[in-house]
């Protein structure tokens, strides 16, 4: 039995463009382990949408395999397309409900279609609500549900014919922070005790951070980088990467507000990169021992995999000698900044910090 549920081996996908064709997808090589949180993030136009089409076999690629459960969709007969097709579930970004139909109605519709008979079509459908939290809704409308309700009608739908891999593409694109929140605690048990593989594709870190156990970055059709989304998020190779935590955290002080920190305060300015390494003295210790006085004046941590990430600007003061030893220290583990008296970043000789570089995982 294959470890691997989904698999793409040099996978190109060209459409035709205004300006010449377009490469959506370009030689793309990814594997996706049964069981896994799997996200895909990227920019508006990176190909997510068109991977996702090329899983569940809606597009076929112009070059390369796709295999999904051990089973090629490139070499598959129109008949074994529909199939492979029933073995994966999909939700999206606006639902796709049918207005018309009773929430029952809607989970059921895939049963109806497979030729389940009523009786194990009723159960089925009350268990699935059931497990969503929404049994005292089945004889509702979808227009008489909340945003979070509807996707959760849409998830107890794709749930059905008990799908082995789930496609969630921006499935809470369209939810606010809360109901996003409750989604993804959904999408997790749905991981956690049906055993279902998730490939979430999104444009939103903070989803990759709280759902996904690896990710890959997607831009201009390409893998730009993979690998478990603690490692990709707190040691970002590519600028799309930094840019993506850049959105979410919002830690790094901006040119403006350096010049106003600088203003605000005379000691010395620096911001440390804050990552969860084994071992590690925290830094309010790595200040003491040095005998300086650090007090945070910027900053932000959020959690990634449920580990801290972030950075904290701190001013410093004390003797210039000590100060300059506890930024040798901790550049030794962390990328760290200074600012000079214009508030403008200093050059500090580069080390190498913990953890960077250390990532296994080869991009194809
Ligand atoms: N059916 C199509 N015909 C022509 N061009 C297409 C088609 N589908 C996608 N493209 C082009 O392929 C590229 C990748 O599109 P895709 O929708 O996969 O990106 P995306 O990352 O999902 O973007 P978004 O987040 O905006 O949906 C874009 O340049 C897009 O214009």
């Amino acid at each position: 039995m294959t470890t691997t549920m989904v698999s793409l081996r040099d996978v190109t996908k060209v459409f035709p463009g205004k300006q010449g064709p377009v490469r959506a997808v370009d030689g793309l090589s990814l594997d996706i382990a049964k069981g896994e949180v799997f996200g895909v993030i990227g920019y508006s136009g990176a190909g997510k949408s068109t991977l996702v089409r090329l899983i569940n076999a809606l597009e076929l690629p112009d070059s390369g395999d796709v295999v999904v459960d051990g089973r090629s969709l490139t070499r598959a007969s129109e008949r074994e397309l529909r199939q492979a097709r029933t073995g994966i579930g999909f939700i999206f970004q606006q639902f796709n409900l049918w207005r018309s139909r009773t929430v029952a109605g809607n989970v059921g519709y895939p049963l109806r279609v497979a030729g389940w008979p009523r009786r194990r079509r009723e159960e089925r459908v009350a268990e699935l609500l059931d497990f969503v939290g929404l049994a005292d809704k089945a004889r509702q409308y979808p227009d008489q549900l909340s945003g979070g309700q509807k996707q959760r009608v849409g998830i107890a739908r794709a749930l059905a014919t008990s799908p082995a891999l789930l496609l969630a593409d921006e499935a809470t694109s369209a939810l606010d922070p809360e109901t996003t929140r409750d989604v993804l605690d959904l999408l997790r048990r749905i991981n956690t005790e049906l055993g279902v593989t998730i490939v979430v594709i999104t444009h939103e870190m903070s989803v990759v951070s709280y759902l996904c156990d690896r990710v890959a970055v997607l831009e201009g059709g390409k893998v730009v980088e993979l690998g478990d989304v603690y490692d990709v998020f707190s040691t970002p190779q590519r600028d799309v990467t930094r840019r993506f935590i850049g959105t979410a955290l919002h830690d790094r002080p901006s040119p403006d507000v350096v010049a106003r920190l600088r203003r605000r305060h005379p000691g010395r300015i620096v911001t440390v990169t804050v990552r969860d390494v084994e071992g590690q003295a925290p830094l309010t210790e790595t200040f003491r021992t040095h005998g300086v006085d650090a007090s945070v004046v910027y900053g932000g941590i959020t959690e990634v995999n449920s580990r801290p990430l972030g950075s904290l600007t701190f001013e410093l003061a004390g003797d210039a000698d000590r100060i300059d030893a506890v930024l040798d220290d901790l550049s030794a583990r962390s990328d760290i900044q200074e600012y000079d008296g214009d508030g403008r970043p200093l050059r500090r000789p580069v080390a190498s910090p913990a953890g960077v570089g250390a990532r296994q995982e080869g991009v194809r």
